[in-house]
C-alpha cells in the first residue's frame, strides 16, 4: 500500500487535533506538519498544501477559503471541515451514507466538504423519508438539537472550562439563521429550511438531533412504524449508522448525547404515538466523531481507497 502524504491545516484546533490522533499511528499515512510559529504564514501553508496528496482543512470559514486559493498543485485533493464549501459547486458533500452512491462520489472527488455536525442527524433521518415519498419536500420541518460545548471550538471550550457554574442547557441560534440551514435544505432534499433550534450543554462532547413530525398533517397514511421500516432498510449493513429497534429505549440514558463519544457511529431512533399520529426521529452521535473528525477520516479512507473503517473506533 503506497504511503499518502497528508497535511492538516489547523491541526492545533479542536477538529484538527482529533484527526491527527486518528491518523498518527497509521503506517499508510505520512503526516506533514507546520511549524507552530508559522501556522498562519501563507507561503509555508502553500508549500505544505502543495506537498500533500490530501490536505484536510480544520479552519474557520475564511481561512479555509484562503487555503483553497493558496493551492497551486493540481494533484492536491482537499477535505474541508468548515462551512465554506458545503453547498458550493464543484464540491462533493462528505456524508458517505447519505445515498447509496455518495461513498463512490467521495472516493473519486478532488474537493470534499465534510458535513456540518447537526445537519448529519437531520439529513440522515429526513432524506430517506422524502425519497421514499413519506414526507413531501414542502413539509414544514423542525429540528431540535443539543451539542456538547466542544462544538463551538477552542474559544467555547475555554469559556466553559473556566466557568464556575455554566448553564446546563443553553438554547441558541434564536435568530433562525444558523450556518447549517443551507446544507440541511439542500441535502435533506426539502423545499424550505427547517426551524432549527440548537442548544449547547455543559458537557464537552456528544450530540442529539430530534425531528418531531405531525403525521396527521402529512398526505397518505404515514405511520411511525413505516418510517422506522424505511430508515432501517435504508441503513441496513452500514458500518457507522444503525437504526435501533422501533421505540427501543427502555432507559432514558440510551439517548445520552455522549453515548457514542470517541466513535464514528450514529444511532437513529424512531418513536411514535399511533393514536395521536405523531412521531419523533432522533439521531445520537459524537459532534467531534461522526460529526467532524471521524467523518473526515472516513472520507479520507474512501479517497485513498482504504478500508472505510481504518483508524476509526467502532464500538461505544
Ligand atoms: N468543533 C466541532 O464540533 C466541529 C467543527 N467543525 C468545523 O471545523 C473547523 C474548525 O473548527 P474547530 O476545530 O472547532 O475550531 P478551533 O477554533 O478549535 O480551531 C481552529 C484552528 O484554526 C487555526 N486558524 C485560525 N485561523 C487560521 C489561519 N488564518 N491560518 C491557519 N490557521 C488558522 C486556529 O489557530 P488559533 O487558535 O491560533 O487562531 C485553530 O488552531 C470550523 O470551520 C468548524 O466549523 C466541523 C464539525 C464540528
Ligand atoms: C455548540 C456550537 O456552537 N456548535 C456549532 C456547530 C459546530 C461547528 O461550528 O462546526 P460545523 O459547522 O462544521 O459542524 C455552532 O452551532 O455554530
Amino acid at each position: 500500500m503506497s504511503e499518502a502524504t497528508i497535511f492538516i491545516d489547523g491541526e492545533a484546533g479542536t477538529t484538527g487535533l482529533q484527526i491527527r490522533e486518528r491518523l498518527e499511528h497509521r503506517s499508510d499515512i505520512r503526516l506533514i506538519s507546520i511549524d507552530p510559529d508559522k501556522r498562519k504564514d501563507a507561503d509555508e501553508r502553500r508549500r505544505l498544501l502543495d506537498a500533500a496528496d490530501v490536505a484536510i482543512l480544520c479552519l474557520p470559514d475564511d481561512a479555509a477559503r484562503e487555503a483553497v486559493a493558496l493551492i497551486e498543485n493540481p494533484e492536491t485533493r482537499v477535505i474541508d471541515a468548515s462551512t465554506a464549501f458545503r453547498v458550493a459547486e464543484g464540491w462533493t458533500y462528505g456524508f458517505a451514507e447519505m445515498t447509496p452512491l455518495q461513498a463512490g462520489a467521495i472516493a473519486g472527488a478532488k474537493r470534499v466538504s465534510n458535513p456540518g455536525c447537526y445537519p448529519q442527524g437531520f439529513i440522515a433521518t429526513v432524506r430517506p423519508l422524502v425519497e421514499a415519498g413519506l414526507l413531501p419536500a414542502d413539509a414544514p420541518l423542525t429540528v431540535n438539537a443539543i451539542s456538547g460545548y466542544s462544538g463551538g471550538g477552542r474559544k467555547m471550550i475555554e469559556d466553559y472550562e473556566a466557568a464556575e457554574d455554566p448553564a446546563p442547557y443553553l438554547p441558541y441560534g434564536l435568530a433562525l439563521k444558523h450556518k447549517h440551514l443551507p446544507e440541511m435544505r439542500a441535502y435533506g432534499r426539502i423545499d424550505h429550511e427547517p426551524v432549527f433550534q440548537p442548544a449547547v450543554g455543559a458537557f464537552a462532547q456528544g450530540m442529539v438531533t430530534t425531528v418531531p413530525l405531525q403525521l396527521w398533517a402529512l398526505p397518505g397514511d404515514v405511520t411511525a412504524k413505516r418510517i422506522h421500516e424505511v430508515l432501517a432498510e435504508r441503513y441496513d449493513g452500514e458500518a457507522f449508522l444503525s437504526v435501533a429497534p422501533f421505540e427501543a429505549v427502555d432507559r432514558v440514558q440510551a439517548l445520552d448525547p455522549r453515548s457514542y463519544n470517541g466513535t464514528n457511529r450514529m444511532r437513529i431512533h424512531v418513536f411514535g404515538n399511533e393514536a395521536r399520529r405523531q412521531a419523533l426521529l432522533v439521531a445520537c452521535y459524537d459532534n467531534l466523531g461522526k460529526g467532524a473528525s471521524g467523518a473526515a477520516v472516513q472520507n479520507l479512507n474512501l479517497m485513498l481507497g482504504r478500508e472505510p473503517t481504518l483508524g476509526l473506533v467502532m464500538a461505544a
